[in-house]
């Protein structure tokens, strides 16, 4: 368990990732339940989170005038100019961190004068505190501001601070990674029924897997590629499905995170 720390969290938009960082912030232990606030406006979503023993709220005006001392805006890129309209008189002493996909710190700054703000880009694994988070200061933020930050999220997964153009680039690998690694279970799954396997066998077999090699190179500090090697047996069968398959993966991979950049770069205009 993290260390807890003394001050309260307000979440706003509490859907699928405003939500995960909420519950994962109490599982962590480093925030007690009551001093996670959390904005929706879906009943249901209050509801879960109120069942976990937090402070729901229909709106983020509602949630400011707590005056939580973080305040974390997981509302969608296309209705965050709302929010920060409305949250600008009540954020002047709170370290904001937006985890918006593509919206600036420079339009963050100039929607929230004079507050701290931290961009982030987290991903949905930080639920269960496994998740991979990249964070850029905003030009008022302190570098304890910072410190809080990387606090907050080293307690939900790997932390790494930098630049705000990589952040982007962070967004669009690690951010979306969760989606493309989902997709490749669910084609080699349905590979796998295809050729003859129960679909329940095939999903939990590859499931395995995908944990298995997850724990070997995070474990064993392995390269991916030298892991590649041990299962390629010469002249083999794993040999045979790479060469159809790391062409069309790579180039398809490389295209799709050039669209989720293309993409960031809308949601920031
Ligand atoms: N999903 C992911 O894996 C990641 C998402 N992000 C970023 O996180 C943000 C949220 O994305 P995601 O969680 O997928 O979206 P969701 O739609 O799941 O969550 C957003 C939630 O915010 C609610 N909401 C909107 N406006 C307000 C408001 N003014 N007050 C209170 N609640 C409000 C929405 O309700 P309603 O729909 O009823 O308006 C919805 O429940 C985005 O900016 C995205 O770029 C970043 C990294 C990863
Ligand atoms: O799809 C999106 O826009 C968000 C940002 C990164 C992952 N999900």
């Amino acid at each position: 368990m993290g260390e807890k720390l003394d001050l309260r969290v307000g979440v706003i938009g509490a859907g699928a990732m405003g939500g995960a960082i909420a519950r994962g912030l109490v599982a962590a232990g480093v925030a007690d339940a009551a001093h996670v606030l959390a904005a929706d406006h879906e009943a249901d979503r209050r509801a879960a989170l109120a069942e976990l023993g937090m402070r729901v709220f229909p709106g983020e005006a509602e949630l400011l005038a707590e005056r939580p001392e973080v305040v974390v805006l997981a509302v969608k890129p296309q209705v965050l100019g709302e929010v920060l309209a409305s949250a600008a008189p009540l954020v002047a002493d709170a370290l904001v961190i937006s985890i918006a996909a593509g919206v600036p710190l420079s339009a963050l700054e100039s929607a929230l004068p004079g507050a701290r703000v931290v961009r982030a880009m987290p991903n949905l694994p930080v639920q269960v505190r496994s998740g991979a988070t990249a964070l850029a200061a905003g030009t008022r933020a302190t570098a304890e501001d910072v410190e809080l930050a990387r606090t907050l999220f080293s307690a939900l997964g790997s932390v790494a601070v930098m630049r705000e153009d990589q952040l982007d680039v962070a967004g669009a690998v690690s951010g979306c990674a969760p989606a493309f690694f989902s997709l490749f279970v669910d084609a080699l799954t349905r590979a796998g029924v295809l050729r003859g396997l129960p679909a329940a066998a095939a999903r939990e077999l590859v499931e395995a897997t995908m944990r298995g090699c997850a724990e070997q190179l995070l474990n064993e500090g392995v390269h991916p590629r030298e892991y590649m090697e041990r299962v390629t047996s010469p002249g083999g069968t794993t040999a045979a499905a790479l060469r159809e398959l790391e062409g069309p993966l790579v180039a398809g991979t490389f295209a799709a995170v050039d669209a989720a950049l293309a993409r960031t770069r809308e949601l920031a205009g």
